[in-house]
């Protein structure tokens, strides 16, 4: 029997990261920080998801350890159905092509004193591919026209382009070795609202052209929902909310969600990072900001709640919303259902 393909590309299962926080004296134990506390997610083949949240709810730690740039405390992320988590060395160098990632700042991750072309041919040298200079050259020139630059930039610096550009370059470095994963961590953060327009249609493009999935990592709501099929709200370390990004934003059932959805959230006030170890723990996050609280809110943890296979939500929703059942976990902590059949 040939081994069974898993129905999604990447799965993340119970991911945790906690940060020791500075301070504590020799006899008082350091204070830890739980950055991401047991998220699970998984990313069809050519399926964007998008992960939105404010500033410090967890997003770039989520993105770190999916790109293995940061262990994760507890839980494990499988490409393929391979465990990345258990991966170092040379087998872990293997699958690194597979997944590849685009920062928000396209200057800071570009090296200011090489060439264009120096850029985006580094990663074809460093996994072998196309050893002969001439026909690495052609790829490096098709690339750069597959991200709207052009051939002629080849020799160019960075700093002789905008910030479009400049993300630009970026892209077509992480695409060059053909990954099948995109993390995009705030790609457009920096950049003004036309380019940042123009940098969201081209994943789009490249999603489709190029069948890779994208982890989108954003606080723009607007965009977000645009680009992505599935959209995960994160609060405070948790996965609060997820499903279709329409059916989610357009009908948020967290309260934190519905801020979300209508562009209510104040500025963020530091409300959203999660709270270090001694706080009281176990009830919902958002009790203190929630203008919809129950009486159960104050005496249990939120139950994890589905509907129809494609929606979940981490509240003590009003009774009498009849639709949502329990979420049974698998014995790794994650979800039993798999991701619905991408859109595109
Ligand atoms: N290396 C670290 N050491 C200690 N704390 C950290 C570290 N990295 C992140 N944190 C903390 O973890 C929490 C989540 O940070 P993270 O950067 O993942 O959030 P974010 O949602 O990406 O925020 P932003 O949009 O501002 O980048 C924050 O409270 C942050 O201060």
């Amino acid at each position: 029997m040939p081994p069974e393909v898993p129905p999604f590309l990447i799965r993340a299962e119970g991911l945790s990261r906690e940060f020791e926080l500075p301070g504590g004296g020799i006899f008082s134990r350091k204070r830890r920080l739980e950055a991401v506390s047991e998220v699970s997610f998984s990313i069809g083949r050519q399926e964007v998801l998008g992960l939105v949240g404010e500033s410090g709810s967890g997003k770039t730690t989520i993105g770190r350890m999916v790109m293995r740039l940061l262990p994760p405390t507890r839980g494990r992320i499988l490409l393929d159905g391979v465990d990345l988590t258990s991966l170092s060395g040379r087998a872990l160098r293997a699958q690194r092509r597979r997944f590849q990632m685009v920062f928000q700042d396209p200057y800071a991750s570009l090296n200011p004193r090489m060439r264009v072309r120096e850029i985006v041919e580094e990663p074809l040298v460093v996994h072998g591919i196309d050893p002969d200079a001439g026909s690495r050259r052609d790829r490096v020139a098709r690339l750069l026209e597959r991200v709207g630059l052009s051939s002629r930039d080849m020799e160019r610096f960075p700093r002789e382009f905008s910030g479009g550009g400049r993300q630009r370059i970026g892209i077509a470095r992480a695409i060059a070795c053909g990954p099948e994963l995109l993390v995009a961590d705030e790609p457009i953060a920096s950049l003004d609202l036309s380019m940042g327009a123009q940098i969201i249609n081209l994943f789009s493009s490249l999603v489709d052209s190029e069948a890779m999935s994208l982890l989108f990592i954003s606080h723009d709501i607007p965009m977000v929902r645009y680009l992505s099929d599935r959209v995960a709200v994160l609060y405070r370390g948790k996965i609060v909310e997820s499903g279709p990004a329409e059916a989610v934003l357009d009908d948020p059932q967290h309260p934190y969600t519905r801020l979300l959805a209508e562009g209510r959230l104040p500025e963020s006030d530091g409300a959203s990072s999660p709270g270090a170890e001694g706080e009281p723990s176990g009830l919902c996050a958002f009790l203190p900001r929630c203008d919809r609280a129950l009486p159960e809110c104050r005496l249990s943890p939120p139950p994890r709640l589905s509907r129809g296979e494609v929606r979940e939500v981490l509240c003590h929703l009003p009774k009498g919303e009849s639709s949502w059942s329990p979420v049974h976990l698998t014995t790794q902590g994650s979800p039993s259902h798999v991701p619905a059949t991408p859109s595109r």
